[in-house]
């Protein structure tokens, strides 16, 4: 039996990785955007297709446009397929949802959902069919949301292979103030100091600088509608990081605190501890085995076939360029137990591994 068809209305990273996600579980995905470009470069990477639907057989909407687009994007959505779910992908619920009600629509059909992954980039060219591997998925339903929209978004969730969290708008909007806007505006405020440092003390940029920086690359003008859309949340937990940056300034001030300072730096350790592991399950300490690669083309592409041929799971990558010479650094994160294996087969493969 044919899976019945569902439309994504936003055809950027978000948008085309559902629809690359749900093209390869089988659905038929049609593509729309604002920008028709968009959608036909997100089905030329087999994210579903720009031909318009049969509207009354589409029994699901999948709203990836920014913020400030969605509550028009999903009242539409609502009357244009009258047998459909409506459900959003935005990374802020109550705003969205409060929007909708003052317009007293019937929001039965309306589910609000957000999937924790992304990346800092933007546009159908970034989207992965893989993007939502065993990441979290909030549904946001509300009081008025029917069981069978909500088992509709459910479904969504799992085809995408992401893990399902149900939570309702103020807990969601509460959660990602602390975990992702909160980061992304430390990210962005550590990347814009580098402004005023000169180049050649850049050169000494390491992975540490890398890492606390990558998420600052993000579209300023998504970030902005999200940190407005969900300032009362994020004011508080900026207000309590000032409070803390008070605190180590004055630690390293003052010659004799250095216990207060110790006291910041441990707490870092805790917190970095309470970090879920990927699956929503106590953090794994992973191993990292360090190789060296030529900038050369299609080497990445051996690398990865060897490791491939290892069967050895590959939990995270992160790639490094020497400033100097012609070479990458991969490093990538196996479990400790897999960590000698992966050295000896990639060394018996001829790789430098460091
Ligand atoms: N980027 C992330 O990491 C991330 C992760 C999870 C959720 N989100 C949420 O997903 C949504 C989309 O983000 P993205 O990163 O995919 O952005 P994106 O810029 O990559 O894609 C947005 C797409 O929507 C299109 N669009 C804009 N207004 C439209 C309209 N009125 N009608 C139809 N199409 C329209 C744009 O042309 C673009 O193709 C946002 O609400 C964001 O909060 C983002
Ligand atoms: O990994 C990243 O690049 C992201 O920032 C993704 C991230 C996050 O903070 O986790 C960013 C915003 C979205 O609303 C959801 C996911």
């Amino acid at each position: 039996m044919s899976l019945p068809p569902v439309v994504v209305i936003g055809a950027g990273l978000v948008g085309a990785s559902i629809g690359c996600a749900l093209t390869a579980a089988g659905y038929p995905v049609h593509l729309r955007d604002a920008k028709i470009s968009h959608a036909r470069v997100a089905a030329s990477l087999g994210a579903g297709t720009v031909d318009p639907p049969v509207t009354a057989d589409v029994d699901l909407v999948v709203a990836a446009v920014p913020p400030v687009a969605l509550p028009d994007v999903i009242a539409h959505a609502l009357h244009s397929y009258p047998q459909a779910t409506v459900t959003d992908v935005g990374s802020v619920k109550a705003a969205v949802l409060d929007t909708l009600w003052r317009r007293e629509l019937d929001l039965g059909r309306y589910v609000g959902s957000h999937p924790m992954a992304g990346s800092q980039y933007s546009g159908p060219m970034t989207a992965r069919a893989d993007l939502f591997v065993d990441r979290s998925w909030v549904i946001t339903p509300h009081r008025r949301s029917r069981p069978e929209s909500v088992a509709r978004v459910s479904e969504l969730v799992r085809t995408c292979h992401a893990r399902e969290i149900v939570m309702d708008v103020e807990d969601h909007d509460a959660a990602v103030a602390r975990v992702s806007h909160l980061p992304h505006l430390m990210s962005v405020l550590m990347a814009g100091h580098l402004n005023q440092v000169p180049e050649n003390h850049l050169l000494l940029a390491g992975q540490g600088l890398r890492d606390v920086t990558r998420i600052a690359g993000s579209d300023p003008g998504l970030w902005v509608q999200i940190v407005a859309a969900n300032s009362a949340a994020v004011l508080p937990e900026l207000r309590s990081i000032q409070a803390r940056l008070a605190e180590v300034i004055m630690a390293i001030e003052s010659r004799s605190a250095a216990d207060t300072l110790r006291e910041q730096l441990q707490r870092g350790v805790e917190g970095t501890r309470r970090i879920p592991g990927k699956h929503g399950t106590a953090p794994v300490a992973y191993s990292q085995v360090v190789i060296e690669i030529p900038d050369t083309p299609g080497a990445l592409g051996r690398l990865f076939a060897d490791v491939g041929k290892a069967g050895i799971n590959v939990e995270d990558i992160s790639i490094e360029h020497d400033q100097a010479r012609q070479v990458g650094y991969l490093s990538l994160a196996v479990t400790p137990e897999q960590e000698p294996e992966l050295i000896t087969t990639m060394t018996d493969r001829g790789w430098t591994v460091v």
